[in-house]
């Protein structure tokens, strides 16, 4: 590894967008598939590797295969615990995993069960000392309608009042063509008042300029991608002002823009937008295990692609810890260790840029 990717991997990061299924490493599916050899499935099935891209429709394939090695219980807490570990040795000090519990006849277990073994895993990396702060945003998959979104808000609820804070929010996610946030807003206006706090995927796809309008009356406390809201791509400067009005920050993933198409290439990825204007983003891997990306590489890209020095990355890294979901008293903490990794990092004239 050389100096910069050092440099990158050491800098103390925060990831706020992270699906669980999607996060899954080269390691964790070769050991599922080799508990399912029956299924069939290799590995090129389950990741988009360098240089691919890949149809939104095809993207979304690849997490029905993840799905199918991933289905009971014992499956679900060893990726999820895989999963955190790897955050963890990237240098993320906070994590905020989202992650869907799915129906009981895809995985035998309950809705509960599953928010509660994605819950044991992280308590277990807890347990062991792993050096990050976990939290989980409870999704919901905008295909299974108004019924599937009401009940998973509900679980949510409870696990907020019940889980030690561990469970923080809602993410609204799923494929973006399908079903529309009319119907969900019942549903995520009840989270939002019982005190969960939002994430939606938002202008994912273009066209979605109706959608947006209304789910930013909410208004949602971050905003996933937000690809088409500038006037640039066909979104409008009035939902620009509403975003930067009420100042919401935005959750970006270059890699998985660029390999899933809704990006044309890295140069022009709506992060240069949103940085130039000030407002508040924050780089994520979204799928780390689908895009083969770690959060350190997606830094470090941002940082070649836009030409930002060490300094500048710093203070993005540092600057994600206001966007986080979990407590005041956490943002003082991370803020503490932030500044006590300063110098480690700054001082090494091998690291200077
Ligand atoms: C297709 C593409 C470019 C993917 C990246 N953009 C995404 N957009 C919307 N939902 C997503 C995306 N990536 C992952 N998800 C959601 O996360 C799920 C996988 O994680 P999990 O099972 O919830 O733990 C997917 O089934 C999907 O519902
Ligand atoms: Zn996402």
């Amino acid at each position: 590894m050389d100096n910069d990717a050092v440099f990158y991997r050491e800098l103390p990061k925060v990831e706020l967008h992270a699906h669980l299924n999607g996060s899954v490493s080269a390691q964790t599916i070769e050991k599922l598939i080799s508990r399912k050899p029956h299924l069939n499935i290799e590995h090129s099935m389950t990741a988009i590797g360098k240089g691919q891209r890949r149809t939104l429709d095809e993207c979304f394939e690849v997490f029905r295969v993840i799905h199918k090695l991933v289905d009971t219980e014992e499956d679900i807490l060893m990726v999820a615990t895989d999963v955190i570990k790897e955050f963890a040795a990237d240098g993320v000090k906070y994590l905020e995993l989202r992650s869907t519990p799915r129906e009981e006849r895809d995985t035998g277990l309950t809705k509960r069960s599953y928010i509660e073994t994605v819950i044991k895993a992280i308590q277990k990396c807890k347990e062991e000392g792993v050096d990050i702060d976990v939290r989980f945003l409870v999704a919901i998959d905008r295909r299974n309608g108004t019924e599937v979104a009401l009940e998973t808000v509900n679980l949510a609820e409870e696990f907020m009042l019940s889980s030690d804070g561990l469970v923080v929010g809602i993410d609204l996610s799923g494929d973006p063509t399908v079903g529309h946030g009319k119907d969900l807003l019942p549903a995520l206006q009840k989270a939002k008042n019982s005190g969960l706090k939002l994430s939606l995927h938002l202008s994912e796809i273009p066209s979605q300029l109706d959608e947006s309008d209304l789910l930013l009356s909410l208004p949602p406390d971050r905003i996933g991608h937000g690809t088409f809201l500038h006037p640039e791509v066909g979104g409008s400067q009035s939902l620009v002002d509403k975003v930067v009005q009420k100042k919401i920050p935005i959750e970006l993933c270059l890699t998985s823009n660029v390999k899933g198409n809704t990006v044309p290439c890295y140069a022009k990825h709506h992060f240069k937008y949103w940085y130039e204007l000030g407002h508040p983003t924050v780089l994520c891997t979204d799928d780390k295990g689908v895009f083969c990306t770690d959060l350190s590489q997606e830094y470090q890209l941002a940082a070649s692609t836009f030409g930002l020095s060490h300094e500048a990355v710093w203070k993005l890294s540092q600057q994600a810890i206001d966007s986080i979901f979990g407590p005041e008293t956490v943002k003082q903490q991370l803020k503490e260790k932030w500044n006590d990794l300063h110098p480690q990092l700054f001082n090494f004239n091998f690291f200077k840029k």
